[in-house]
């Protein structure tokens, strides 16, 4: 039974889509790539565990789970949405929560905050408002690099992962997803455009996704300095 099971959330399970290839972390399959000696995978397996009844990973074909990674796994897929979809079918929770095995710092606050979000709504993602300026760029002598228009960032959010959905109305967004051949970047996108509302929950900074070297080392600065006390 989950530590905040309430009403309309039931029995929950995390989903962790892990299948990716990290081609632009460029280290091999990115879910197993290690941070201060332990795996993006085990971080945000061992970050969900204590508030949900199972833990299901996608994993890329051909891997297992490391010793000690407490959860299921089921073939992942080409997509990430791909890979959801799996996981959606693999579990008969009530209520899901997704979240990016590259995302290994996970604030209990923001978990929280979610599961009692989508107790009252169905759908709530973790996000962070926009603090930076935001520019498009205009074609010219350098597509692309050239300063265009600014683009006012009031009302404008960067969303970030968990999400947390009925596993019914996401299951029916997935289906009719694949059977029309839409594709989203998230599953809060996929309810989104059946029409659902999907609430936003303030998230973290922590919660960065590990994509770039760049972050692989701002990930290991910070887990070394967290772990060691500071
Ligand atoms: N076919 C895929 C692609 C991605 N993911 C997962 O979705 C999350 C977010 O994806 P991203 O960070 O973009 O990972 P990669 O697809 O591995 O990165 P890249 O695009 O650089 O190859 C990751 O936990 C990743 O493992 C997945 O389960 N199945
Ligand atoms: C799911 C996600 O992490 C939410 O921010 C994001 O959409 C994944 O994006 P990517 O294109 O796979 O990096």
């Amino acid at each position: 039974m989950s530590r905040t099971g309430g009403p309309g959330v039931g029995r929950t399970a995390a989903l962790i889509p892990a299948a990716g290839s990290g081609t632009r972390l460029g280290r091999g399959p990115k879910a197993f790539v290690e941070v201060a000696g332990r795996s993006l995978l085990a971080r945000s397996v061992a970050a969900l565990a204590p508030y949900v009844d199972e833990v299901l990973v996608a994993l890329p074909a051909g891997l297992a789970l490391s010793p000690g990674v407490n959860a299921r796994a089921v073939v992942g897929a080409d997509t990430r949405q791909g890979s959801v979809h799996r996981l959606l079918h693999a579990t008969s929770a009530d209520t899901v929560l997704i979240h990016d095995a590259a995302r290994p710092f996970l604030p209990e606050r923001v978990v929280l905050a979610l599961l009692e979000a989508a107790a009252e709504t169905g759908a709530a993602t973790a996000a962070l408002p926009v603090a930076d300026t935001l520019v498009g760029t205009e074609s010219g002598d350098s597509p692309g690099r050239l300063w265009g228009h600014l683009v006012p960032r009031e009302g404008l959010w960067a969303v970030q992962t968990p999400q947390v959905f009925t596993r019914a109305a996401l299951l029916a967004a997935h289906t009719a997803a694949e059977r029309e051949g839409f594709t989203a970047t998230d599953d809060a996108g996929l309810i989104a455009w059946q029409g659902g509302r999907v609430r936003l929950v303030p998230g973290d900074a922590l919660l960065f996704k590990v994509t770039t070297p760049g972050d692989l080392a701002l990930a290991e600065a910070l887990a070394r300095n967290v772990e060691a006390g500071g």
